[in-house]
């Protein structure tokens, strides 16, 4: 096994032959992925399928592994739900383990980022659960990061709040320039947002496509709709069926 971080950083992720087990179930069997930097890629597949353990693998929160893992030193992650720390203030939780005295400006200007300037000085426990997910976003791009890791970041919110939180990351990838891997179950999202989609299958990846669609992406596009479809059949969900 080889893991590794890369400091001058060529690919903001560089994975060979990945392979992760729990007891006998493999749950990744040889995984390759390279993410290019920049790229907006987004990871879908069945629920269980691993997509979640990749993203912690690559998170550096998993290291029992075989294979070959190399990752950008500066990489930050948003989970599905904030994980904030309720008694830490706003602002230190958004600078909260990053090296030297907490920075109150750079978490100020990461907040108000995100449109939470009027959020700093409160407890998590204030926060809506959209507000808090926005400071959980300000807590990864305040690192900097070369490459962002977003495990359903929008899962638990609602519909218009989602709509909002995907608009915001998309704002915050063209200003920032990183490599995002956004975990997602949601085809549309992975199509509105993302360079490139993945479909997990059987432990590796089975689809692996560049987007070749305009932005701001167009819902009613024809490509958009043939690629909705395409993605929907990967995830064995018919056209037409309840989703
Ligand atoms: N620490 C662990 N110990 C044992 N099994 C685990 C562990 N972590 C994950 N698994 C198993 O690995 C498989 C993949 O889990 P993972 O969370 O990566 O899937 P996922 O694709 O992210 O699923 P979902 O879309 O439902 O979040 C599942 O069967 C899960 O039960």
């Amino acid at each position: 096994m080889a893991t590794g971080v890369s400091g001058s950083v060529v690919k903001p992720a560089a994975v060979r032959g990945l392979t992760r087990k729990f007891g006998d179930r493999t749950v990744l069997g040889g995984l390759d992925l390279e993410i290019e930097p920049g790229q907006f890629v987004a990871l879908l597949g069945p629920s269980g399928c691993g997509k979640s353990t990749l993203l912690r693998i690559l998170a550096d929160l998993d290291r029992e592994v075989s294979g070959d893992v190399e990752v950008a030193v500066r990489r930050a992650v948003a989970f599905q739900t904030p994980r904030l720390m309720p008694w830490k203030r706003v602002w230190r939780n958004v600078v909260l383990g990053l090296p030297g005295r907490p920075d109150k400006e750079r978490a100020v200007a990461a907040l108000a980022e995100v449109g939470l300037e009027h959020r700093v000085e409160v407890w998590p426990k204030v926060l809506s659960g959209g507000e808090a997910q926005r400071a959980s976003l300000a807590r990864a791009l305040v690192r900097e990061p070369d490459l962002l890791l977003l495990d359903e970041p929008f899962s638990a919110l609602d519909a218009l709040t989602r709509i909002k939180a995907q608009q915001l990351v998309g704002e915050l990838w063209q200003r920032h320039g990183c490599a995002i891997l956004l975990v997602t179950h949601d085809v549309e999202e992975a199509l509105l947002l993302a360079d490139r989609v993945l479909v997990m299958r059987d432990g590796c990846i089975g689809f692996d496509q560049v987007l070749d669609l305009e932005r701001p992406r167009d819902v009613s596009d024809p490509a958009f709709l043939a690629l909705r479809a395409e993605l929907l059949s990967w995830l064995g969900v018919g056209e037409g069926s309840a989703r």
